[in-house]
Formats: structure tokens, C-alpha cells, sequence
């Protein structure tokens, strides 16, 4: 649906050229939610604006349904463009118009019928829950309620993708969260594509289907959002991933159970969290598993749970048992000191 083929942006400032995008590349497929995470100045922002061409490449192909968008002339790019709908930080609402109006006028501007515009106004406002603000003006509005207006706003235009640009990054986490429930069901219920910039881990977490991880201008990272999360290859990656410090252990206490066994940390996922490997693991081999610390995370459609487990015994039956950890269906980590 969206490629974007070895994408990059120079910015010129002076003297200074600023290597905002380095060589990126990657696939959005239609009806799926694409998250790109990374910390500030990754060139978030840069890349989700080169694909309506708010930015041009300075080099590197994008295409959307098939068609390099950088070689549309003015009028098709226009129409490309109402395909695709975007969402910002800052709402960017009219703020001397009322909630009906900001959503009617740019489509009154695009020369859609009046009958049309009423319909579709309606509709939208009764999809984001404000129809009873339609009179409002944004000064009125919560922040939440202003992103549902701008969200109204980009639906009713009817585009087959929507763009987000940190839409949740202004709120509150309830608010984030009804604003991820909405986006979740404007994907679902209006099949609509969904690529969105974030550098919140939680939002990726909650909606995307697949990841791609910003640094420095290049993408290091990407494949579906239970892969990068369980099984993260990057430093990057990792920063992101709370785990770690959720396992965070005092050291004196991580080189006390490390004098009388391992420490491992589980990864569950799915189906595998059923498995009685601890059980099995003290009745077949010996050992005496104790759980040290655990959670778990809820991705958009599985959960994922983790343990960091104490193995005590002999070093040999210790060794055997982990052996068996990393034939069964969890991901094993072993902590060392
Ligand atoms: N119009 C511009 N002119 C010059 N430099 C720019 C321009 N836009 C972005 N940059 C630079 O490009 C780099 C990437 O910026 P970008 O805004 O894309 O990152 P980001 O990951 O979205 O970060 P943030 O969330 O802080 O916006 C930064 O170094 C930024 O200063």
C-alpha cells in the first residue's frame, strides 16, 4: 500500500546540511497499522511527511497503491492526496469554527456536495462520539475531544490512509488510551491503513501490527510488533523495552542467587504461557525454580509474559534444566552478574 525504497533527506541550513533521513526502506501493507518509534530527532516526522510529500526526498522512490508519487504532476497529486488522511500533534483545528464546521469547510473547499457534506459531517461526529459538541468550539474542547474532531475531520474525507503524527503525544494516558481505541476501530470497522509516528513504546504496544525503529535517521529495526518487542536485536530497541528495568535486581542479591544457580528471564507468548515449564522443570531435572520477578504486557492481540527465574542445584542439573528452557516454546535469557 505505502513502499517507501531507499528514502533519504538532506536539510540545507546554511552552511550545515542536516542528514535528516539516511537510506530508508520499508512496506506498509493495506489494512495493517505501521508504528515507527524512535527518540526525538530520529526523523520521524521528516519520513511520515515524505510520504504526501509535505517533504520531498531528496532521494529515493514513494510509492502509494503502486504509484511513485514523486512523479505525479500537480492535479494527481491532489487527488493522492485525499487518499490519505493526517492527524497531528497540535490538532490543528480552526479554532473561530465550530466542531461541525471544521469538519464541513474543508470538505465544502473540495466542492462535495452540501447534502453530501451533512451526511458525511454527521457521520464522522457520531463515529468519534462528539456529536453532541457539534456547536462547540476547539477553545471548549479537551485535548482528547480536539483530536477527535481532527480525527472526524481526516475520516471525512474518506481516505484509505491515515497518517499520525504523535496524535497521542499532547494527552493524558485515559485519554491516549480512548484515542488508540478509536484509531483501533477506525482501522477495523472502516478498514482503513493506518501508519503513525510515535515515541511511545505504549502505543506501539497497543495498536501496531508491525514496528520500525528510528535512530539517526535510519531505520535499525522492523518486523512485527511481538518479534521486535520479544526478541529486540538493537541496543535501541532495547532502550525502549521497559523490561530490563523491571528486572532490574539489586546486585548484591543477582550475585547471591547467582552463587547457588542461574537467573533466567521467560518470555511467553500466546499459547506457550500455558505450558507448566517451571513444574516440569523441578520434577524432571531436580532443580528448585523460584520465580524472582514477573509481568505481563498486552500487545494489540496476544500477551506476552515474563518471569525472571532463580534455578538452584547442582551445576550440572542446573545446566540440563536450562537446556530444556530453550527446547520449549519460551524465549530464554540467561542474566549473568
Ligand atoms: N525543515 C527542516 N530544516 C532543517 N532541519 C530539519 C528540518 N526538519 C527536520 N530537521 C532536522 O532533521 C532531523 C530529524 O528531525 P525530525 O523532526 O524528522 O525528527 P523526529 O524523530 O520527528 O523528532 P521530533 O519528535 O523531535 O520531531 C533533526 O535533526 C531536525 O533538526
Amino acid at each position: 500500500m505505502i513502499k517507501l525504497e531507499h528514502i533519504s533527506k538532506t536539510f540545507r541550513v546554511g552552511k550545515n546540511k542536516i542528514e535528516a533521513l539516511k537510506d530508508v526502506s520499508l512496506e506498509v501493507n493495506k489494512g495493517e497499522i505501521f508504528g515507527v518509534i524512535g527518540f526525538s530527532g530520529a526523523g520521524k516526522s521528516t519520513l511520515i511527511r515524505c510520504i504526501n510529500l509535505l517533504e520531498r526526498p531528496t532521494n529515493g522512490k514513494v510509492f502509494v497503491e503502486d504509484r511513485n508519487v514523486l512523479t505525479l504532476n500537480k492535479k494527481d497529486l491532489r487527488k493522492l492526496r485525499r487518499k490519505i488522511g493526517m492527524i497531528f500533534q497540535g490538532y490543528n483545528l480552526l479554532e473561530t469554527a465550530t466542531v461541525y464546521e471544521n469538519i464541513a469547510t474543508p470538505l465544502r473547499l473540495e466542492g462535495v456536495p452540501k447534502d453530501e457534506i451533512k451526511q458525511r459531517a454527521e457521520k464522522y461526529l457520531d463515529i468519534v462520539g462528539l456529536t453532541d459538541r457539534r456547536n462547540a468550539f476547539p477553545s471548549q474542547l479537551s485535548g482528547g475531544q480536539k483530536q477527535r474532531v481532527a480525527i472526524a475531520r481526516a475520516l471525512a474525507h474518506e481516505p484509505e490512509i491515515l497518517l499520525s503524527d504523535e496524535a497521542t503525544s499532547a494527552l493524558d494516558p485515559n485519554t491516549t488510551d480512548a484515542i488508540l481505541e478509536l484509531l483501533l476501530r477506525v482501522n477495523k470497522e472502516l478498514g482503513i491503513t493506518i501508519f503513525l509516528i510515535t515515541h511511545e513504546l505504549n502505543v506501539i504496544q497497543r495498536i501496531c501490527d508491525r514496528v520500525a525503529v528510528m535512530e539517526n535517521g535510519k531505520v535499525v529495526e522492523q518486523g512485527s510488533v511481538v518479534d521486535v518487542f520479544t526478541r529486540p536485536q538493537q541496543a535501541m530497541t532495547k532502550r525502549f523495552i521497559s523490561n530490563e528495568a523491571k528486572f532490574a535486581i539489586p546486585a548484591q542479591l543477582r550475585g547471591e542467587l547467582l552463587k547457588t544457580g542461574k537467573l533466567v528471564k521467560l518470555t511467553f507468548l500466546g499459547e506457550s504461557s500455558k505450558d507448566p515449564v517451571l513444574a516440569t522443570l523441578a520434577k524432571q531435572f531436580d532443580v528448585l525454580p523460584s520465580i524472582i520477578a514477573g509481568g505481563i504486557d498486552q500487545l494489540k492481540d496476544q500477551s506476552v509474559g515474563n518471569l525472571l527465574v532463580h534455578i538452584k542445584g547442582d551445576q550440572s542439573k542446573v545446566e540440563t534444566a536450562v537446556k530444556f528452557l530453550h527446547e520449549q516454546d519460551v524465549l530464554v535469557e540467561e542474566v549473568n552478574a
